[in-house]
């Protein structure tokens, strides 16, 4: 298998992509270092050089079955493109979540690289893979690593115990974990929330002292029955959640001149008002803002369907659609769905 069945992750010091045979003699300098072996528990030590060989061919079977992503952390020295350390997710599909472990080579301690490769990793497995919860685990006195983790949103939910080959026995760990709210990317800024334009009044509706934010929503129903989920992409909050095509309306807009401008953004069709049938509408209390979704339905459309954000899109049938998570205010809007259609 080559190299090219993953797309590197960039960060803004850093690339993280899958490890090549070439990347075995340095990986094998880093990674047989008492001082890094020893908090890990996978890793024993001595490390020999065929298992650096091993592992990397391992790491290609792992990620082709969809069983854990483990990246090599790539830096810059000058010109020259550097092996920094590694990281890795490893799914555990019973309980949606996957387990994050990384480490770095100790000449490149004290830089943030960890936080920066694990923050990266995390976020891109919560928006792509059917997670919703990163954990992870340190060694009891590990705890620049718990400090890694804290600062990549995880918080500390408990203890127990590990295997560390490196040390020949089980020892304490502290447990982490995490969700898509506490592993927020760049964008934590707050939502933009703009005043809705009903009518163009002059006040912003104000439902319990909270802002409504108006976000239209459209069912689009194939010949076949089936409807159009959108995946949320990374970098966008609830990343990874599945949601129908839609999003909020601006200011001087109406909800469907809105629908209609989204649909032509997000996934290149033409709709016009007259195809567009209003089915029902979400209220949801989102914390910061009451979120009022009015959803439509809608069965014609010109154009080919694109994903012009590079979402994931899936035609489901409405008896499936409560197998994809999706945010809270959805779910009612799903159990009228699968009545009606
Ligand atoms: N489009 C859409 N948004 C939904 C759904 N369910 C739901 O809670 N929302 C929420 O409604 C809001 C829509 O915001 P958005 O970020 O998609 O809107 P947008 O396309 O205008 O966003 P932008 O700021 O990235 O341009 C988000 O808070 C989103 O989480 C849904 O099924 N479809």
């Amino acid at each position: 298998m080559t190299q090219s069945d993953f797309n590197p992750l960039r960060t803004e010091r850093l690339t993280l992509r899958p490890l090549g045979p070439a990347d075995a003699a340095e990986l094998h300098r880093l990674i047989n270092d008492w001082d890094v072996a020893r908090w890990l528990s996978r890793v024993p030590f001595p490390y020999s050089r065929e298992l650096a060989d091993e592992w990397i061919e391992s790491t290609h079977r792992q990620r082709a079955a969809g069983e854990a992503w483990h990246l090599a952390i790539v830096g810059q020295e000058g010109e020259k493109e550097v092996l920094v350390g590694c990281v890795g997710l490893m799914r555990q599909p019973e309980s949606r979540s996957a387990e994050l472990g990384y480490w770095v080579g100790r000449r490149y301690w004290g830089h943030g690289v960890a936080a920066e490769a694990a923050g990266r990793l995390a976020r891109w497995g919560l928006a792509n893979l059917d997670i919703d919860r990163i954990v992870a685990s340190v060694l009891e006195e590990n705890d620049r690593s718990a400090g890694v983790l804290r600062r990549v949103g995880l918080r500390e939910s408990g203890t127990g115990e590990a295997h560390f080959l490196a040390r020949g026995g089980r020892l304490p760990v502290r447990l982490f974990e995490g969700g898509r709210e506490e592993i927020a990317g760049p964008f934590t800024e707050p939502e933009p929330i703009k005043p809705v334009s009903v009518a163009a009044t002059a006040t912003t509706p104000v439902v319990e002292g909270k802002p409504l934010l108006l976000v239209a929503a459209c069912a689009l129903v194939d010949v076949d029955g089936r409807v159009l989920l959108a995946r949320r992409p990374e970098g966008k909050p609830m990343a990874g959640l599945w949601e129908f095509p839609g999003g909020k309306v601006e200011p001087g807009e109406t909800v469907e001149e809105a629908l209609i401008r989204e649909l032509r953004e997000e996934l290149a069709i033409d709709v016009s008002a007259a195809c567009l049938a209003p089915f029902t509408f979400a209220s949801h209390d989102a914390g910061r803002f009451q979120l009022l979704m009015p959803l439509y339905l809608c069965r014609r459309w010109q154009g080919t369907l694109t994903a012009t954000e590079g979402q994931q899109l899936a035609w489901v049938r409405p008896n499936k659609l409560a197998d994809y998570a999706m945010p809270p205010a959805d779910k009612p809007l799903v159990a009228m769905l699968r009545d009606f259609l």
